[in-house]
């Protein structure tokens, strides 16, 4: 069911189809057992609708009951950290005055991860502006053995943003200046704790776009989706953050600055360092600021939506608005025409664009009122996407409600969504480890974009060999040797 497309044509191209599960409640589905809307998605939605609801937009409170605490939930242990005292939090107050808090429902929001599957129990969350008052915090907590959790806009899908017990919170949401933007490279240097959604304006204002688009961009800051390595909307066009991502600053966990912000087109200078921390985590150090290379806006954007069974949106990107529509008209002509694409819409105007875009964009929004989300981000080889799919509807009884099927064709990445009334243990044991084995199976990641976090600690080893495992475990020690930063996260679970 994959549409063929000229090698190197699409810049973005997503699909998605939602069944339930026998015996599953839900919104009645057409005979082949797709929905004619993504899931929870409403036709008014599809009809127009209102702006896209962005990831965190909600404040965790107001959706829904307690989240249990996550050391009540997994089995997870403190390891022998110091507890923060009144002491600490002086010291605190010296390092950044008027940006310690402490007030328990201010820290809820900081506590509690998007999805409200994880709750940490920190007493204190610090907003540093500059990197050397982050470098400050972080030697203070180095000398104290405190461990520390560094924090975006909190918008990841793996437990990595929210402390597991009592981890001091680092957040950079005051880190948000444009340090430099030049006119004719593109190149963007800027804090970490700028919002991606706001960069993007600022650099398209400019005749340029962030070669990163994500659903959660109104949130999510810089920092944190090179620390995350986020894939997104734009990696098939643009590539990953590893080509893009010109330099950065990180300071470690000590509070050395490593400053790497250079940018540079070509730096071989041995061992290329911004790597190490770009999908880290946090686990080596604090990113507090970035230069990525941005490319020019493209002067004409088509996007097509195709339809059932499979959902098919295609975004082309390029510089003469007739040449593409050309191009685009004939490969529809020719799908249209073999019975590979039953229907569809195309858009070229701003409006309608965003409106399709917003169909794909809020699925991970939609799932989340479902109930419980079991998420699994997976990369596996094309022609396998999505017979695990297929397979686990087979399998699963209720609890589970929903197996949903979506995410990024062109990258060979499909999210997997199995949703519940409400957590269930029995539930996570029928889903893992088949998921990882069956991946592991295919030869596939079992993060090909999310990341690890807290959650697929455990499921490291189904991707990659003990000795890189092994390999990962001496650079943090190296880096990190008290392990302070983002405990309990990203590498192995420890015997
Ligand atoms: O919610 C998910 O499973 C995926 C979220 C995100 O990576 C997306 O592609 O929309
Ligand atoms: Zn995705």
């Amino acid at each position: 069911m994959v549409p063929r497309l000229s090698s190197g044509w699409p810049s973005r191209l997503f699909w998605w189809r939602a069944a339930r599960t026998p015996g599953a409640h839900g919104q009645p589905s057409t005979r082949n057992g797709a929905s004619r809307v993504p899931p929870g998605v409403s036709p008014r939605v599809l009809a127009g609708g209102g702006p896209a609801v962005r990831r965190g937009s909600s404040s965790p409170s107001s959706r829904g009951p307690e989240v249990a605490l996550t050391c009540e939930r997994y089995p997870v242990r403190r390891l022998p950290f110091s507890v923060v005292s009144e002491e600490d939090l002086a010291s605190f107050e010296r390092i950044v005055p008027g940006r310690v808090v402490t007030d328990p429902e201010e820290l809820e929001a900081s506590n509690v991860d998007w999805l409200r599957t994880m709750r940490g129990c920190s007493k204190v969350l610090l907003k540093p502006r500059t990197t050397e008052e982050v470098s400050c915090i972080l030697r203070y907590c180095h000398g104290r053995n405190l461990a520390v959790n560094p924090q975006g806009g909190n918008t990841g899908l793996v437990g990595g943003s929210v402390p597991v017990f009592d981890e001091v919170i680092l957040s950079t949401a005051l880190m948000n200046q444009v340090i430099s933007f030049h006119s004719v490279s593109g190149t963007l240097v800027c804090q970490a704790g700028c919002v991606l959604e706001e960069l993007s304006r600022y650099v398209e204002e400019r005749g340029f776009v962030v070669p990163l688009d994500l659903g959660a961009k109104g949130s999510c800051h810089i920092g944190g989706n090179l620390a995350t390595n986020a894939g997104g909307l734009r990696l098939l066009r643009y590539g990953s953050l590893r080509g893009t991502v010109l330099g950065l600053e990180a300071v470690l966990a000590d509070g050395t600055v490593l400053n790497c912000l250079t940018s540079l087109r070509k730096d071989n200078t041995g061992y290329d360092l911004k790597q190490l921390f770009i999908g880290s985590e946090g686990t080596l150090g604090v990113i507090t600021a970035v230069s990525i290379l941005c490319p020019p806006k493209p002067g004409a954007v088509n996007v097509a939506f195709l339809e059932s069974p499979f959902y098919v949106l295609v975004e082309t990107s390029g510089s003469r608005a007739e040449h593409d529509a050309e191009k685009l008209g004939g490969f529809l002509d020719q799908a249209l025409g073999s019975g590979l694409v039953t229907d569809g819409t195309l858009a070229t105007d701003q409006r309608k664009v965003k409106m399709l875009w917003a169909l794909r964009e809020r699925i991970t929004e939609a799932l989340s009122r479902d109930g419980h989300v079991y998420k699994y981000d997976v990369s596996l080889p094309l022609d396998r996407l999505y017979d695990l799919v297929t397979d686990l509807r087979a399998r699963l009884r209720p609890p589970a409600k929903h197996v949903v099927g979506y995410g990024h064709l062109g990258d060979g990445n499909l999210h997997l969504n199995v949703t519940a009334e409400a957590f269930s243990a029995p539930l996570l044991g029928d889903l893992e480890p088949y998921v990882y084995e069956w991946t592991a199976g295919q030869r596939g990641s079992v993060s090909a974009e999310h990341g690890v976090g807290f959650r697929k600690r455990g499921a490291l080893g189904y991707s990659k060999p003990p000795e890189a495992l092994q390999l990962m475990q001496q650079l943090k020690t190296l880096l990190d040797p008290k392990g302070i930063l983002n405990p309990y996260k990203t590498l192995p679970v420890q015997a």
